[in-house]
Formats: structure tokens, sequence, C-alpha cells
């Protein structure tokens, strides 16, 4: 806690601020997760290792309560992340309902993770009290919504009433702050095998949020989902220490929905409030009338403010703006074939900004699938293909330097897609003769400064999660090796 301090204010309530200049990649803490469990309205899945599970009645359980347990888990002598609620369900008897549709969501596993936050309360009260009891719940805000009701019912009153807990001196009080606390609090996890879960971690939940954060954070599964937090860039002594609470390749009006609905505040930062997203134009539309001013909000803190263009007195309603887009955005949900996308690119052209979130979503699925997909592999992709990803992904960095710049993760798995096709495409043109020696060589080294940078990143990551991580240390040996190879050889 040396580079930082928890101050309040009216505005954040608690937030980290720098006490000294931090750097990017500066370590700057852990974290061990309070509480781990299901998403809420998730659909069945294990409550040990959160793997699918039919919810129906073929669906495996565990022998001792009859809750959900995958066949693998059920026949484990000891759990862990079951262990405890399997002992209050068979105390009190609480059996789980076959789900009636395999596909519908599963309401009754929406209580597991508050019970596993109570249950860890009562194991550890010193903790709730000084980390956990003093987490922004948004209880007033949360009271006037839909799902207050909805939690009241499904998760308060069957964990008060079937489940017993009010014998162990728990209250309903104590259960809508558990409730607010994990919405507004917890950050998505992978499990090993890719499964997505929420986990409770109570310093980094102090920070404050923003659409560009100046922190990155790396959650290792297999370190009992120990999180490592770092400074992404340098964060001068006296700025505040900011995460990300949303997707930060979504537009304006996106993020700040999330965050109202979900978080229950209004981000004001440096780019929300900015129409053009920091000149990036993220969110604008192109003018049907001039065809060729961009169309940004008025007023991008205010949903309902006019869309206007920059060259001409065109105006749009809001509304309008959000069914066009919902419009495109059904248009392309519904394929990811890489003809469609590339087609679909150049019909928005004339509608969207070529950095417009709906285009740089096109463009991202684009390079998932060049040098990925089957009949698309990297080493099956002509040149104009190549030539392609490595466009792609430039297009993709230039935005994430400015949304998540310096040492995120965003960025380092970004630069890892593009060393490769670097290397292909200047080997491929080397052996045609467009490229010189000199020239291969350069390409080569910008590939290899490229994979480095990414490696450097990759290291924070739990490589039984991240893939990459491994491989950017495998490909930088070849890329070393043929580099010295090149080198000696004869030019062509
Ligand atoms: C994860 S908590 C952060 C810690 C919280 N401030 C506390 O005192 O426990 C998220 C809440 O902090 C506040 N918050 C975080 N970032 C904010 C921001 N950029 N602007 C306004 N409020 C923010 C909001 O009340 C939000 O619901």
């Amino acid at each position: 806690m040396d580079s930082f301090e928890i101050q309040k204010n009216s505005e954040f309530g608690r937030y980290l601020i720098a006490t000294r200049d931090l750097q990017p990649g500066e370590y700057l803490f852990e974290d061990t997760p309070f509480a781990i469990g299901p998403k809420a309205r998730t659909s069945c899945c294990c409550l040990e290792c959160y793997c699918p599970v039919l919810g129906t009645a073929s669906g495996s359980r565990c022998e001792k309560c009859s809750w959900p347990l995958c066949a693998d888990c059920s026949k484990l002598t000891k759990l862990t992340a079951h262990k405890r609620e399997c002992e209050v369900f068979q105390a009190a008897k609480c059996k789980f309902y076959n789900l009636p549709d395999p596909n519908v969501s599963c309401i009754q596993l929406d209580c597991i993770t508050p019970l596993r936050v109570l249950l860890e309360r009562e194991a550890d009260m010193d903790r709730w009290n000084i980390e956990v009891y003093p987490m922004e719940d948004h209880r007033d805000k949360r009271f006037e919504t839909d799902a207050w009701d909805a939690d009241q019912q499904n998760i308060v009153g069957y964990l008060l009433g079937p489940c017993k807990l009010k014998d162990r001196g728990i209250t309903e009080e104590i259960i809508q702050k558990v409730i607010g606390i994990l919405e507004v609090n917890t950050f998505e996890a992978k499990t090993i095998k890719g499964y997505s879960i929420r986990c409770l971690y109570t310093k980094l939940a102090i920070s404050s949020h923003s659409c560009i954060p100046n922190t990155t954070h790396a959650i290792h599964p297999s370190d009992n989902y120990k999180m490592h937090v770092r400074a992404t860039t340098v964060i001068p002594k006296g700025s505040q220490l900011y995460s990300c609470y949303t997707y930060t390749l979504n537009g304006t009006m996106d993020r700040q929905q999330h965050l109202m609905e979900g978080k229950y505040f209004q981000c004001h930062c440096e780019r929300c409030s900015d129409p053009t997203e920091l000149r990036t134009h993220f969110s604008s539309m192109k003018c049907r009338d001039c065809l060729y001013g961009d169309v940004d909000s008025s007023n991008p803190l205010d949903a309902e403010a006019i869309w206007k263009c920059n060259k001409c007195p065109m105006e749009i309603p809001a509304e309008s703006i959000r069914e066009s887009l919902k419009a495109l955005q059904n248009e392309i949900e519904c394929t990811n074939s890489v003809e469609f996308l590339e087609f679909s690119l150049e019909e928005y052209e004339g509608i969207l900004h070529p950095n417009h979130y709906i285009m740089i979503s096109m463009k991202s699925a684009l390079i998932d699938s060049y040098g990925h997909m089957k009949s698309y592999l990297l080493a099956e992709l002509p040149d104009i293909l190549l030539h392609r990803k490595i466009e792609l992904c430039e297009e993709l960095l230039s935005i994430l330097d400015i949304f998540e710049k310096g040492m995120s993760r965003a960025r380092a798995l970004m630069m890892y897609e593009l060393h490769a096709p670097i290397v292909l495409y200047a080997r491929s043109q080397y052996d045609i003769g467009h490229l010189t020696k000199l020239e291969y060589l350069e390409q080569l080294e910008k590939a290899r400064r490229i994979l480095n940078e990414s490696r450097e990143i990759l290291e924070w990551e739990d490589e039984n999660v991240c893939t990459a991580k491994a491989f950017s240390l495998k490909s930088l040996k070849y890329l070393d090796s043929l580099i010295v190879n090149v080198k000696n050889c004869e030019e062509l």
C-alpha cells in the first residue's frame, strides 16, 4: 500500500489515489476473492467447477443435497466450492427443483453466490467487517428497481425460509446488502476450462471506473483466483487509479447504459464527455444529407440529446439513431461468415465512421477469423489476406492505444495477433523478390519488437487460461533464430 491510499468523496465514494508517481507495468497489489460463485441469471451449471449441467431431471446431481454437480465433480471425495452450501441444503432439506426445459435460465442458482458470501462472513467476521461491509451496495437505487422484488422473492425469501438462515441470525437487510454488493462490485473471471463466474475482490473494487483505465488486473484461476493488479501507464502522484467496469470497445451510449443499470452511476470521464470519444469517432455516424460530415451526439451524457452533423445543419433525434444502430446490429448478429463481414463493412461505409464501434466489432471478428478459422488458417492465407489481417490489427491497435493505452492485456493480445502475419507476409514478399534482404530483416525486427512488447504484458497472465502467453515465448525464440538465419544467408 506504499504506492496508493484510499480516499473518499461524495462523487465517487471510496477511491484509490497514487501516493507517488507510478510507472507502466508497476506492480500495485494482489487480491484474493472473499467469495466466488455462479453469475446472476446463469444457466444451470456445476456448483463445484461451473461447467454446464442439465437442469432437467436427467442432469447430474450432488448425491448428498441434490443440487447440480457434474458427473466428474460428483465423484470427488473432497469438495471445496460447494462444500458449505451443501451442508446448509442437507440440514434444511432444501432440494433442487428440476427445470421443465433445459434452455431456460436457472434462477434457483441466483442464491448460491450470496449464500457463499454469507457463509464466508460467518467464517471470517473480521474480514467481512473491515473489507466487505463498507462496500457500496446502492440499496436506495436498487430498491426502486424490478430486480429488487425478484431478488426479495428468489433469494431473500428462499434463504431465510426454506434454507433456515434466519436461525443463524441472518436478516433480510444483510441479504439485500450482499446482493447489492455483489451486483456493484464483482468482477467476471474465467475458470481454467473457460466458464464464466463472478468473484468478489475487496481491494480492486475500491478503485473507480474510467472508460480509459490506467490499471490492469490478471486473475489466476490456477492459484485460487488470486488477482494481480498493475499500472498500465504513468500515473502521476495524486491521480486516481481507475479500472474499467464495462467493455471498452462499446460506444458511449451502451457503456453509459451498462454503468447506470448495473452500477448505478453516470460516468463523466474524458471519453464519455467528448462526442468524438477522444477523436476516435467511435460513435460517429455518416451524415445522410451532406454525405461527408460526421453526426455526433450534442451531449453524450444525455441519452436524449439531439445528434448533429459537424458540416451541415442536419439534426437527428437520439431515438432514431438508436433504432438505426439496432437495425444494423441485428443484421450482422446472425452470421460470422468472413464474406458477409467484409461485404457488410463495405455496405456500412456510407452510414458509419470507419472507427464506429459496429465497424470495429466486425473488424475484430475478422481478425478472429483470419488465421484461426477453417479454410483461413494462417499458413494457408494468401498474401492479400495476410496483408488484410495486418491492416485490421493495426486499426484495432490504434483504437486500443487510446482506450486501453500502455501495458494493457487487450493491446498485448492484439500485438500477438499482429506479429505472425507480418512475418509470413514479409517472407512471401521476399521470396518473390518484392523485398530486399534488408527490408525483409526490418520487417522481422518490427515483428520481434511487437511480439516482445506483447510477451512482457502476457507474462502477468495465468498460462493455464492464456494460451498466447506460452506461444509468445515460443514464437520469440523462433523469430530470433529466423533473424539469425536470414542475416547469415546470401541475398536472393
Ligand atoms: C466498485 S464500487 C467502487 C468503490 C466505491 N466507491 C466504494 O466506496 O465502495 C462502484 C461504485 O463506485 C462509484 N463509482 C465508481 N466509479 C465512478 C465514477 N467514475 N463516477 C462516479 N461514481 C463512481 C459508484 O457509486 C459505483 O457504483
